[in-house]
């Protein structure tokens, strides 16, 4: 009888601490996507695991296949379809590292390191700035509520779009921010048509950067200036120590406190969200695949933070530019 009761009060808490997970348990720091809304963004449940196969064969391929330019933003269109709810659920809305700041939150940290690009880039009333590859919008709001300009964010992915108009409404800045679904390659804007630019941590996903570049100085007005904050290798990178090219390998293939101790630090949580999404996968709450997508982003962690600690790696490293002004 008494094991009975104990078997009963461990199951009752286990229900419990899984409710907890699952159903309370919001993003680390805006709730806004719970573990059992995970989805794989535009691709249907029953397709997730094809689709993870199929970019997980395509980051692997050889480096030398010809014609994979011109494929890669689809890849990353699929890679935003499996990873942007688990990004928003574990991270929040802004997909980009921050310096770590002595005293402030992480959403703290994070808000400061977007509206420094706004003033860097002198964003004002009035003016329209274009956010290059927005995500769901994180930067975007912290910008358009800081500075007051008009920003128009451009993204490849269509679930991203819907997420970001979502949150700009619900943040009450949809009259300020607005989202185009397009490729940053050719971006659907008229020359000279923008007061400023910024991009974080969005054109390393471009296969040729000067495509990219070539697009972001043809949309300014002259005089105008863009910010980048990037993914770069530091100057301790060295090209023949087999250690240094694994972790960029891993990591890139497709000065304040360090940036990477939030993910260094988050090793339980990863393991508590393994839990949650192998559990929500096994009863068919979140899509097959789920799991593989889970395992890719704790390997992504692993490489980063080992990137960060030996130096070799920076995801901020800015350039300021202005574009010549008309003579
Ligand atoms: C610049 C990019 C994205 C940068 C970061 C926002 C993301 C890089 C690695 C991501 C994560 C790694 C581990 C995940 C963890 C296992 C999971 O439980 C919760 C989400 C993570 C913390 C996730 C969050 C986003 C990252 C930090 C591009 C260029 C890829
Ligand atoms: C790491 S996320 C950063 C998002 C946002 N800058 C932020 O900090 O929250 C990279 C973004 O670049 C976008 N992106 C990548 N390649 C793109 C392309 N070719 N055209 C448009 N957007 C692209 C992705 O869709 C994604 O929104």
């Amino acid at each position: 009888m008494e094991s009975l009761a104990l078997l009963f009060t461990g199951g009752a808490l286990l229900a419990a601490a899984l409710y907890w997970f699952v159903c309370i348990l919001g993003p680390a720091e805006q709730k806004g996507k719970r573990a059992a809304d995970l989805s794989a963004g535009s691709i249907s449940a029953e397709k997730v695991q094809d689709n993870y196969n199929q970019y997980w064969s395509f980051f692997r391929r050889p480096k030398e296949t010809v014609g994979v330019a011109d494929k890669v933003p689809d890849f990353v269109d699929t890679f935003y379809n499996l990873v942007t709810d688990i990004y928003e659920w574990g991270w929040g809305q802004s997909f980009h590292f921050s310096p770590s700041l002595r005293g402030k939150s992480h959403a703290e940290a994070t808000r400061l390191h977007e509206v420094a690009a706004a003033d860097l880039i002198g964003a004002k009333p009035g003016h329209r700035v274009v956010d290059v590859g927005c995500g769901v919008g994180g930067p975007m709001r912290a910008i358009a509520a800081h500075s007051r300009a008009n920003v128009v964010g451009i993204t490849i992915n269509d679930y991203q779009v819907k997420r970001a108009r979502d949150h700009n409404r619900k943040a009450g800045l949809d009259a300020l921010c607005e989202v185009v679904q397009g490729n940053f390659l050719e971006m659907p804007f008229p020359d000279g048509s923008f007061d400023g630019a910024y991009s974080i941590e969005a054109t390393c996903h471009a296969p040729r950067l000067e495509e990219v570049y070539g697009e972001i100085f043809r949309v300014l007005k002259p005089g105008a200036l863009y910010v980048s904050y990037e993914w770069v290798t530091t100057e301790k990178f060295a090209a023949d120590d087999a250690e240094h090219v694994e972790i960029i390998r891993d990591l890139a293939a497709p000065p304040a406190g360090p940036w990477w101790s939030r993910l260094k630090f988050g090793r339980i949580a990863y393991w508590r969200n393994h839990i949650v999404v192998s559990v929500l996968a096994a009863v068919g709450v979140a899509p097959k695949g789920t799991v593989d997508v889970h395992e890719m982003l704790c390997k992504t962690a692993e490489y980063l933070t080992k990137g960060g600690e030996k130096g070799i790696f920076s995801p901020m490293h800015m350039i300021l530019c202005r574009k010549p002004a008309e003579k």
